[in-house]
């Protein structure tokens, strides 16, 4: 096997886009996914049908199906896995890695059995010094592909090795930001799909735009909250990885997230919108374990709650509005 710049572990939506965009820039890429019989179909359609029809591939994206092979020759593994297979997924790699090989993701969402934040879950594996970084964002997948302006956020603990991969991703569409603040930019990723999860049923309910505004603007503060008790820098909540991800998934109708909320208040159970809807919808996970870290950290995070308590069943989204509504009055800004 040849070297390439990139492995590209995970061929959802996602893991396409960004194996496309990096081989338009001339990269060489692999992309690995774990269906074997997918990933044939990907090799000979140069395409991925079942989650980016309209793309073909580049020349120098290769879907491959030997992951072992293909983790001995590349320069940075990229995840892009739904989070409760990231875990699964740094085991099977983490003893075949070789030292240099830098590791990011772009996955979004905690660890599900411990709320840990995936650069903790990856530690466990490669220790504190290996080069990691997260990539994030107001990023569909769909505009990416479709070479649409967009700007995402790329932290690492170093900040030359998210230079070092900012370069690979920057194009004349792409605009790509740094940051050191793993910690904010994971947890903004995160938290934001449960306050779009917010957003659909609120929408569903057809309560206006005031209330998504609400939602927008206290889902932000509750996060924020959140954020710097686990160590995030404030700042961080305020950019691409914070608002411009929570706004792009609050108000449009390509993230699942918010789909998701739309059609439980349009009166379909939780498995039947997941159904629908066919592809990951992180939220769905996140709500119990954000509500479940801020209760750990005595960070109160009103919407979330009660986004978590509609999808374990226990209250109605009408509830849900009425236990927001008639909270204590406070100060905006405490
Ligand atoms: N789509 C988007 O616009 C964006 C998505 N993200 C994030 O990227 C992550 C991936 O999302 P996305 O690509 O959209 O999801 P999709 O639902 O489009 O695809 C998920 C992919 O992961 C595969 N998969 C599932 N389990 C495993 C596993 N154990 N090992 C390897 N692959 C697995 C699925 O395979 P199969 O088809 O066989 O089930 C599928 O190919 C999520 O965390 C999401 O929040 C971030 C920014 C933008
Ligand atoms: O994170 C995303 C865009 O930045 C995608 O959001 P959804 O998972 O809600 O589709």
């Amino acid at each position: 096997m040849q070297e390439c710049d990139f492995l590209v572990i995970g061929a959802g939506s996602w893991g396409t886009a960004l194996a496309i965009l990096l081989a338009r820039n001339s990269h060489q890429v692999w992309l690995w996914g774990h269906d074997a019989a997918h990933t044939k179909e990907l090799q000979q359609q140069r395409c991925n049908q079942r989650y980016l029809p309209e793309q073909s591939f580049p020349e120098s994206l290769q879907a491959i199906d030997d992951l072992e092979a293909a983790l001995k020759c590349a320069k940075h593994v990229l995840i892009v896995v739904p989070s409760g297979a990231f875990a699964e997924v740094v085991a099977r790699i983490a003893p075949q890695l070789p030292e240099a090989t830098g590791i990011c993701w772009a996955t979004k969402g905690l660890e599900q059995r411990t709320q840990q934040l995936l650069h903790q879950v990856a530690q466990q594996h490669f220790g504190k010094n290996k080069p990691m970084a997260v990539i994030s964002g107001p990023t569909f997948a769909g505009e990416v592909a479709a070479d649409l302006p967009t700007a995402m956020t790329i932290a690492a603990d170093q900040l030359e090795y998210a230079e070092s991969l900012a370069a690979y991703l920057r194009n004349a569409h792409c605009r790509v930001y740094t940051s050191t603040d793993m910690i904010g930019v994971q947890l903004g990723a995160a938290a934001k799909n449960v306050i779009a999860i917010a957003a659909g049923i609120a929408d569903g309910m057809k309560l206006g735009a005031n209330t998504r505004a609400a939602l927008i603007t206290r889902g932000l503060t509750e996060i924020m909250r959140l954020g710097v008790a686990l160590g995030g820098q404030r700042e961080t909540f305020m950019g691409l990885a914070g608002l411009g991800d929570l706004v792009l998934t609050c108000t449009d109708n390509q993230s699942r997230n918010r789909r998701f909320g739309y059609a439980l208040a349009q009166g379909e159970g939780i498995q039947q919108a997941q159904q629908d809807i066919a592809q990951v919808v992180e939220g769905a996970h996140a709500a119990k374990q954000i509500v479940t870290l801020a209760q750990q950290h005595h960070i109160e995070m009103p919407i979330s709650e009660q986004v978590n308590l509609v999808l374990q069943g226990q209250c109605t989204a009408q509830q849900a509005v009425h236990n927001l509504l008639s909270r204590d009055p406070k100060p905006e800004i405490e």
